[in-house]
C-alpha cells in the first residue's frame, strides 16, 4: 500500500507553498495593510490641513475687517479732529482746556487711543488731548511728518511702531495732513494709538490665537507694525522688515489674499498661513496656524491608527505562524507515515522471504517450489524446451541422527544444501528443500543426460565432502541418492507427473544401493508420456 500525499504537500508545491506561506502571503498581506492605513492617514492629514486654511482664512478676513474699521474709525476721528483745529486756528485766542476737552473727546471714541494732537507746519505740537506744552515735541523728524508735508493726497499715514516719547509705550501714530486755507501745508493732526491696546482690543474679541499660531500686520514695505505669536505681542520684530519667499511673491503680483504652508524664519515653527491686504490701507496682514496643532488630534489619530495597524500585524502573523506549524506537523505526520511504510513494506519483504525459505537451511521451501515449478513447466511449454526435476535425498539420515544427534544431524543438512546450491547455476537452476532430508532441483533446458550429469557431479560433491558417517551401509561418509526425469512439456502432461516420475526414480536408486543417480528406464506409462526422457 502506498501512502498518498496530502494534496498539496507534493515536492515542487511543497517548495512554493512553504515560501508563499512563510514570506510572500504575510509580506504582501502586511503590505497592503500598512499602504492602506498610510494612505487614509494622508488623506486625514490632508484634511486637517485644508481645515487649518479655512480657520487661517475665516481668522484673517475676519481681523482684515476688524483692522480696516479699525483704522476707519482712526481716520474719521482725525478728520473731525482736523475740522476742529482748523476753527480754533481761525480763532485768535483760543481756550486751551476747551481744546483739550474735545480733543479728549475725540480721542475717546478709539479706546486704544492714548493722544491725539496737531502740529503747525514747523512741527511744533500746538494742540494737544493730554499733557502739558512742555511735554511736546517736535514731530517734524518723524516719517510720516514728511510724508505728509509732501503730499497733498496723502490720507491717513501710518508711522512704524515706535516707542512713545510721553506715554513710553509702543504706539503707532496715525496722522492727516492739514492745509492752510489757501491749499499749503500747514501741519498735522495726529494719534497715538497703544499698540497693547489695540492688541487687546482685537484679541478680546477677534483674535482667538493659541498655541505657536502667529498674526502679522505689516505696511507695504514689509514693516511689520504689528506681531501677535506664542499669545503676546512680539515686540522685537515689530518696525522691522518681515519677509519671506512666499510673502515677496504675493507682494510683487499685488495679491488681495493668499495662502501657503511654510516654516517660521522667526521661529522655525511650520504654519498655515492667510494672506490677506487691509482694504483701503497700506497695510496687509498675516494670520499664521500651527501646523503642529493643526495636526494635533491628527496625531492621536495616527497613533491609534498604527496601534490598530500593528495589533493587525500581529494577528496576521500569528495567523501565518500557526498555518505554517499546521504545515510542519501535517508534513512531519506525513514523512512518519512514510517511514512507517518503509518499515512496514521491509518487515512485509522480510517475512514473504522467510514464508518461502527453509528456516534452517535458507534455501527455498516447498511453498516456493510451488509458486516457481509451474511458472518453469510453463516457460518451458512455451518454449519447446526440455525441462528436467530431481529428487535428491540423504543416505541413511535416521542413523546419522540417532549416532550423532540431531543437531549435527542440522548442521549436516546445512552443509549439503549449501554444496548442492554452489553446484547449480545461477539465474536458471533452482533448488528447495522438499521435505525432511530430502531436495528437488529443477534444471532448465537440461535433457536426461544433462540431468545426469549435473547430479552425478552433485552427488560427488557430497560425497566429497567427507562427512564422516559410521553408521552408512554404502559409504563411510554422508552420500546421497537422486531420481530424476527430464522432458519437453507439452500441454497434455503435467509437472506433477514428472515430479512423480522423479520421485520413482529416487526410489529406485535407494533400492538399488543408494548413492547413485537414477533416471526411469524404460518407462512408459501411456501416451502422454511418451516424450519422457529418463536417465541410464
Ligand atoms: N537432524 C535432522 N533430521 C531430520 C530433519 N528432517 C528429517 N530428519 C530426519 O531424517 C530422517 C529420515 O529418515 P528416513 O526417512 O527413514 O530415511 P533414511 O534414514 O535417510 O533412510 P534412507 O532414506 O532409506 O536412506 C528421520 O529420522 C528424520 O527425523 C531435520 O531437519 N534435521
Amino acid at each position: 500500500m502506498t501512502i498518498k500525499k496530502p494534496s498539496g504537500l507534493s515536492t515542487i508545491s511543497d517548495s512554493i507553498f512553504s515560501f508563499c506561506v512563510r514570506i510572500a502571503v504575510p509580506l504582501v498581506l502586511i503590505a497592503i495593510v500598512i499602504a492602506f492605513q498610510y494612505k487614509e492617514l494622508q488623506v486625514d492629514r490632508a484634511q486637517h490641513i485644508e481645515h487649518a486654511h479655512l480657520n487661517a482664512h475665516d481668522l484673517g478676513s475676519t481681523l482684515a475687517t476688524s483692522i480696516a474699521g479699525s483704522f476707519e474709525n482712526i481716520d474719521l476721528t482725525l478728520q473731525a479732529a482736523s475740522d476742529h483745529i482748523q476753527l480754533w486756528r481761525s480763532v485768535k485766542e483760543v481756550d486751551a482746556n476747551a481744546v483739550k476737552l474735545a480733543l479728549l473727546k475725540l480721542q475717546s471714541r478709539i479706546p486704544s487711543m492714548i493722544l491725539l494732537r496737531a502740529a503747525d507746519a514747523n512741527g511744533h505740537v500746538v494742540f494737544y488731548s493730554r499733557g502739558d506744552k512742555s511735554a511736546m515735541f517736535n514731530v517734524s523728524d518723524r516719517d510720516y511728518f514728511q510724508q505728509l508735508k509732501n503730499n497733498v493726497n496723502a490720507g491717513m499715514v501710518i508711522s512704524q511702531p515706535h516707542m512713545g516719547r510721553i506715554s513710553n509705550k509702543w504706539v503707532l501714530v496715525c496722522a492727516r495732513r492739514l492745509n492752510l486755507p489757501n491749499g499749503d501745508f500747514g501741519g498735522v493732526v495726529l494719534a497715538s494709538v497703544e499698540l497693547e491696546g489695540y492688541i487687546n482690543q482685537l484679541s478680546g474679541g477677534i483674535i482667538k490665537l493659541s498655541g505657536d499660531d502667529v498674526f502679522l500686520l505689516r505696511d507695504e514695505q514689509s514693516n511689520a507694525l504689528i506681531r501677535y505669536a506664542h499669545g503676546k505681542q512680539d515686540m522685537q520684530i515689530e518696525g522691522t522688515k518681515v519677509s519671506s519667499t512666499n510673502l515677496s511673491e504675493l507682494d510683487r503680483v499685488g495679491a488681495t489674499t493668499g495662502s501657503y504652508v511654510s516654516k517660521s524664519a522667526i521661529d522655525q515653527i511650520e504654519r498655515v498661513y492667510y494672506y490677506q491686504r487691509i482694504e483701503g490701507r497700506p497695510l496687509n496682514l498675516v494670520v499664521g496656524i500651527s501646523v503642529k496643532d493643526a495636526l494635533a488630534e491628527w496625531h492621536v489619530e495616527v497613533k491609534k491608527a498604527w496601534t490598530e495597524t500593528g495589533m493587525l500585524i500581529l494577528v496576521i502573523l500569528l495567523a501565518t505562524g500557526l498555518i505554517y506549524l499546521a504545515r510542519i506537523r501535517q508534513q512531519k505526520a506525513f514523512s512518519d507515515l512514510q517511514s512507517i511504510q518503509v518499515v512496514l513494506e521491509k518487515t512485509n519483504q522480510k517475512l514473504a522471504k522467510l514464508s518461502t525459505t527453509d528456516g534452517l537451511t535458507g534455501l527455498a521451501n516447498r511453498r516456493k517450489f510451488d509458486e516457481i515449478g509451474p511458472h518453469e513447466w510453463q516457460r518451458a511449454l512455451r518454449k519447446r524446451e526440455s525441462l528436467a526435476v530431481a529428487m535428491v535425498d540423504v543416505d541413511f539420515f535416521k542413523i546419522y541422527n540417532d549416532e550423532y544427534g540431531h543437531q549435527a544431524g542440522d548442521q549436516c543438512l546445512i552443509a549439503i544444501a549449501k554444496t548442492l546450491a554452489a553446484g547449480l547455476r545461477d539465474g536458471s537452476d533452482f533448488i528447495a528443500r522438499y521435505g525432511g532430508e530430502e531436495f528437488i532441483i529443477l534444471l532448465p533446458g537440461q535433457d536426461a543426460q544433462g540431468a545426469f550429469d549435473v547430479l552425478e557431479r552433485l552427488r560427488c560433491d557430497i560425497e566429497a565432502l567427507a562427512l564422516p558417517h559410521a553408521g552408512s551401509d554404502c559409504a563411510s561418509v554422508i552420500t546421497l541418492s537422486a531420481g530424476y526425469a527430464a522432458m519437453v512439456p507439452e500441454a497434455r502432461s503435467t509437472l506433477a507427473e514428472l515430479i512423480e516420475k522423479a520421485d520413482q526414480n529416487l526410489y529406485s536408486a535407494k533400492r538399488n544401493g543408494k548413492n547413485r543417480v537414477l533416471g526411469a528406464s524404460g518407462w512408459v506409462s501411456n501416451a502422454s508420456d511418451a516424450n519422457l526422457i529418463f536417465g541410464a
